[in-house]
């Protein structure tokens, strides 16, 4: 059996995993399990471990798991769904008065079409992008000005206000947007504190770690692929890991996301009504000393019809140099990793992929004759 070793990105350089031979399969359930997070409500400590168990299950398994009953309306959902389409159904120079690699410091805005490419050794991303990153002024839990924010925090605020000032013109755009972020941020703060339970820390283990957190707002929008891009096979979003503590994704019904087992397999997680999908990042797993996986995941889009995903990726605030947490190491499990700031190892990697991609680009111009199919 020949297994192929897949490139990933991280903020310290490459790392491989393996990949058996055989084509995509859909999963099974308990591959990638449903947890209900009702009880996570509950005033009992008992009923939230229940919840953490489950996670923690399914968490050392393939990292990748769904959740319902996760208290976020479904109109809030649909709204900024149908805000997501009014953008991105825009011709291309309205979208472009907020393009990220001309306006943005921090990655924040619009990314065309094939404008980056999140995995080395596939295509550029047929997926389309918009950013927005956390700003104290929409913290549902406790709004501020970014000058009431301490010294050590602001100087790691990434928010930047030319993304709701170019999309001005579509009627309550910024409002159903924020709506559905600052609902992920409020679930967020709840799940980071069964994460801790899930690792045997205080529930309260990361609380004043998430007051300004890393809280990034993606809402994906996969065209369907030109006759081009199929001959040359073209990816959705290339294979990756994402990179804080854990991900909330919502996806619309149309399928493609793919997830890589454990063993090297790839599986569908398709989508499943009612529920948001949550997946461990590469932060989560250096805290955790490896013992949760951060998942490979890739989103093919075959289908003829346009997909939406609303990724929300949640960090400790970026100052935060946070290490292996106690609970997991020991004599015989030291600490793998050295404490790294959520902050710089989310900056780096970001930038790391921007520059990979501008020298391809730079390549591509020097050799405009030369087709790139692909790497
Ligand atoms: O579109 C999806 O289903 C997944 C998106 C994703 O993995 C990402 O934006 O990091
Ligand atoms: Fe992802």
């Amino acid at each position: 059996m020949s297994v192929t070793k897949l490139e990933l990105r991280t903020a310290l350089g490459p790392v491989y995993r393996d990949v058996l031979p055989y084509e995509p399969r859909d999963c099974t359930p308990d591959e990638i399990p449903v947890i209900d997070l009702e009880l996570m409500f509950s005033g009992e400590l008992s009923d939230r471990k229940k919840v953490s168990s489950a996670i923690r299950a399914a968490a050392v398994n393939n990292g990748f798991f769904y959740i319902k009953n996760h208290g976020i309306p479904s109109q809030t959902i649909e709204r900024c769904k149908g805000q997501i389409l009014n953008f991105m159904r825009q011709p291309l120079e309205m979208k472009d008065r907020i393009r990220s690699h001309k306006y943005s410091k921090y990655y924040n805005g619009y990314l065309g079409r094939r404008k980056a490419q999140i995995s080395p050794t596939e295509t550029a991303d047929v997926r389309e992008s918009f950013t927005f990153r956390y700003s104290p002024e929409l913290d549902p839990d406790h709004p501020k000005d970014i000058s009431e924010v301490p010294e050590e925090i602001r100087r790691w605020i990434r928010g930047e206000d030319f993304v709701w000032e170019g999309t001005e013109h579509l009627p309550d755009f910024k409002r159903d947007c924020v709506e559905y972020w600052s609902s992920c941020l409020r679930l967020a703060r709840k799940l980071v504190r069964i994460f801790a339970l899930s690792l045997d820390l205080d529930e309260d283990y990361w609380d004043e770690k998430v007051t300004y957190p890393g809280a990034d707002g993606v809402f994906n929008y996969y065209p369907t692929r030109t006759q081009e891009e199929i001959e040359q096979k073209f990816v959705g979003l290339g294979s990756h890991t994402d990179l804080q503590l854990f991900t909330l994704l919502w996806q619309d019904s149309v399928g493609g996301l793919q997830v890589l087992t454990r063993e090297g397999q790839w599986i569908r997680a398709p989508p499943i009504d009612g529920t948001l999908v949550v997946n461990i990042g590469d932060y989560m797993m250096r805290l955790c000393n490896d013992i949760y996986k951060s998942t490979v995941h890739r989103v093919t889009n075959e289908s003829t019809q346009e997909r939406v995903s609303m990724p929300f990726f949640f960090g400790l605030n970026f100052n935060c140099v946070e290490g292996v947490v106690p609970s997991c190491t020991s004599d015989l499990n030291p600490a793998r990793y050295e404490p790294i700031s959520c902050g710089d190892w989310c900056q780096m990697r970001f930038k790391m992929e921007n520059e990979a991609f501008k020298q391809k680009e730079a390549q591509k111009l020097m050799a405009p004759s030369a087709v790139v199919i692909s790497g």
